[in-house]
């Protein structure tokens, strides 16, 4: 199966984009996450993601990333999902996220987290 690199530019459903930097041997990889979307008041810089993947045989890899959002959105999301040679021969990430939003009382603890998919193509 032909491998599947996370390395560069994907835009998910959203019209978010994703920048990853190389992956090492490890599996481990840094990048920046532009999101399209946010319940924050004012536009949300581009934040910092961390992550892994599996390297096992060079397959279809499973991974992980978490991103911090920077700046008046004091929130972090986690990804994770599998990246896909799709029948048309591009490749594709089927994710599932959550994003955990800071509350200001342990009342509120209740609402503060989100689950969502994500869908993500290479941006040519
Ligand atoms: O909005 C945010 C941070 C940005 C989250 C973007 C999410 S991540 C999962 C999904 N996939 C994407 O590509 N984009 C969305 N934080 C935030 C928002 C509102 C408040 N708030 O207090 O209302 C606090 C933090």
């Amino acid at each position: 199966i032909k491998p599947c690199n996370l390395t560069g530019w994907w835009k998910n459903d959203l019209g978010s984009k994703m920048h990853v930097f190389n992956v090492d041997n490890n599996g481990t990889f840094s990048g920046e996450y532009h999101t399209a979307v946010s319940s924050a008041k004012s536009p949300i810089q581009p934040s910092p993601l961390v992550g892994s993947q599996h390297l096992d045989k060079d397959e279809q890899d499973t991974f992980g990333f978490t991103v911090n959002w920077k700046k008046f959105s004091d929130s972090t999301a986690v990804f994770v999902g599998q990246c896909f040679n799709g029948a048309d021969g591009k490749e594709v990430l089927h994710t599932s996220w959550l994003l955990r939003e800071k509350v200001d009382s342990e009342t509120d603890d209740w609402k503060a987290t989100r689950i969502g998919r994500n869908t993500f193509t290479r941006m040519s």
